[in-house]
Order: C-alpha cells, then structure tokens, then sequence
C-alpha cells in the first residue's frame, strides 16, 4: 500500500497520477502550484477521471514512501520547498524530466542514493488545470537498480510501459538527441513535419549529430540508426502534436532550453567538441524570453 506523492500534476504528472490512482492499493497525493478539483485525463485507452488528494503547500504534506517529480527542470529551487517535508530515510524521489541532468539537479537536496531518474517517452499536453491530453503510448525507464525494479512494479497495473534498463546514460542521451530537435517548434511555433518542412531535415540532423557526438563522449552507447529514426520519427508527426517546450512557449512560461539544447552545449565545451547548431539554437530560444 505505498503512498506515493507526485510533485507537478501538469501533462506528465497529472497523467502519471491518473494512471497510478486506477490501483486502489495506492494512495496518491499531488502537490500542485495551481489547485483543481478533479483530474480528467483523456488517453488513447479512455478518459481516467480521479480525485486525489491535493495540496498546494509545503506546510500541509508529510513524508511518504515515493516523491515523482514532474515539475519543469526550471522549477527545481520550488520543488525542492515540498522535498523537504516529504522526504524521509526511506523514501525513493523519481524524476521524471527531460535532459541528463536528473541527479545533478535534485543532489543538493536529496542524498544521491534515494533518488531515480527517469527517462520520459510520454507525449501528453495539458488543457487546463487537472485537464491533460495524453497523446501517445507512454515509456518510462529507470536505471536497472532495486529502486528501479520497485517503480517499475509500482506501474504493473497501469497501461504505462515502465521498464528498466542496465544503460540508463545511454538511454537519455539517445532521448535528449531527440528532445533536440524538439526547438525548431518552439522557435517556428509550428510542429515539426519533415515531409511538408524539407529543408529542416539537415538542421535537425546537425543538432542530433552533435548531440551524438557529445553522448559519446560522456561514455553513452547510441545505435548507429538513431538519427535516421528520429528523422523518420518526424515524416510523419501529426499537426497537432505540441512537445513540451512548445508549449512553454506557447504559454508564455519559462522554457527547459538550458536542460535540453543547453546541456548539449554545455557538456560538449566539457570535451572540446563544438556544438555550433545547439548553440544558436539556445541563443535564439534565449532570445525569446525578451518577447
Ligand atoms: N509533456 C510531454 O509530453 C513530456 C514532458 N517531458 C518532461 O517532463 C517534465 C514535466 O513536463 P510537463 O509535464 O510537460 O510540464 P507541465 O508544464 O505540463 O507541468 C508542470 C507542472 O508542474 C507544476 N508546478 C510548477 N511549479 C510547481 C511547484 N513549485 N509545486 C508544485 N507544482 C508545480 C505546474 O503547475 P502550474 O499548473 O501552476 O503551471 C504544472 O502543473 C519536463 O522535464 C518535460 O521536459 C518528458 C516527456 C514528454
Ligand atoms: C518527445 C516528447 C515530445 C514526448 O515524449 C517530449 O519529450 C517532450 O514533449 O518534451
């Protein structure tokens, strides 16, 4: 019977929550910034409709056996605020966000040995408070670790693929490649559809190729296919596909450039490998947030 807390009920905390409240067995707590009463999650197997309990202050919650954090990577210093009410000797915090930087970010806050990152193959969009639109089949992955095999149990009657991996590096790398072409919409404010935008392929294809680039140098293991596949991933991608720096963007809210472009950047200069298409990219994402 865990207790099990997420932090951020947005497009992949609020559908996380959903799925895992279907268990009766759980008791599901939200810490939210903005308060709803219900939450409607439309997904491609049915509408879940719960009500969980929410709170919308540190003061109120206690600690619990599992903290999920779903807050944007930009959120880190608010999130930490609910960390240190919830979090006790036991307790296992998943992040679930983009980039590759889950641990870094939360070890200031949470000794390294309770956390779990996640990687995150769950395309969903939000509506409004409590409302969300998950798009697509949902993945998450965690390191192959007796943490990790707990949290995938935690998802065993859910429709949400939760799975381990023994090369966790490698495995969000490979994400981040594809999280890098994510920009090219938050700057056009178009989805990014390779077959009716011919000539994005190569820019999209530089930014993946640089981002490989630095993987390998980080020790990540990618397949040689990867970016044909995000590529071909992209022929097809639907007009109404919105990823999640998008939808920043469209929201007018801060964006994870500094996590996703950013890091690659960052990381590179690390190694000495010059990442010129991520770093325009990052300037002209950074450049918006004058608008
Ligand atoms: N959306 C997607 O399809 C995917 C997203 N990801 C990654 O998952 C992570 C979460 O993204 P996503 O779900 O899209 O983000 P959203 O912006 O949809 O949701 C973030 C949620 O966090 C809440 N929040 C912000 N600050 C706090 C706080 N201090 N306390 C409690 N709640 C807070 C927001 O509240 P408020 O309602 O007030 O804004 C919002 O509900 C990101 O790293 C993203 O890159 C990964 C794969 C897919
Ligand atoms: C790849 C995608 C679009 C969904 O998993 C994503 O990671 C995002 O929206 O940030």
């Amino acid at each position: 019977m865990p207790s099990i807390t997420i932090i951020g009920p947005g497009s992949v905390g609020g559908t996380v929550a959903a799925w895992l409240a279907r268990d009766k067995t759980n008791t599901i707590r939200i810490c939210a910034r903005t308060a709803f009463d219900e939450l409607i999650v439309e997904t491609p197997h049915g509408t879940l409709t719960v009500k969980p309990e929410i709170f919308t202050s540190p003061e109120q919650v206690e600690a619990t056996d599992w903290v999920l954090i779903a807050t944007k990577t930009y959120d880190v210093a608010p999130t930490a605020q609910w960390l240190q009410r919830l979090v006790a000797p036991n307790t296992i915090v998943a992040i679930l966000q983009n980039g590759v930087e889950h641990m870094e970010r939360f070890m200031p806050y949470v000794p390294a040995a309770q956390l779990l990152p996640v990687v995150v193959n769950l395309p969903a969009q939000r509506k409004g408070p409590g409302q969300i639109w998950q798009t697509g089949n949902g993945e998450l992955t965690v390191p192959d670790t007796d943490n990790g095999k707990k949290f995938v149990k935690l998802f065993e009657k859910t429709q949400l693929a939760a799975r381990t991996t023994p090369d966790f590096l490698s495995h969000a790398w490979a994400k981040l490649a594809l999280n890098s072409t994510g920009a090219i919409p938050a700057l056009t404010l178009q989805p990014l559809n390779l077959r009716k935008h011919e000539d994005l392929i190569e820019i999209s294809r530089l930014l993946i190729r640089e981002c490989m680039a630095v993987a390998k140098a980080e020790g990540a293991n990618l397949d040689e296919m990867l970016e044909d596949k995000i590529i071909n991933g992209y022929r097809d991608n639907p007009s109404n596909s919105i990823n999640s720096l998008h939808a920043d963007r469209l929201a007018g809210r801060p964006m994870e450039t500094d996590a996703r472009n950013g890091a690659i950047v960052r990381i590179g200069k690390k190694h000495g490998i010059a990442t010129p298409m991520n770093q325009l990219i990052t300037i002209l994402l950074n450049a918006t947030n004058d608008e």
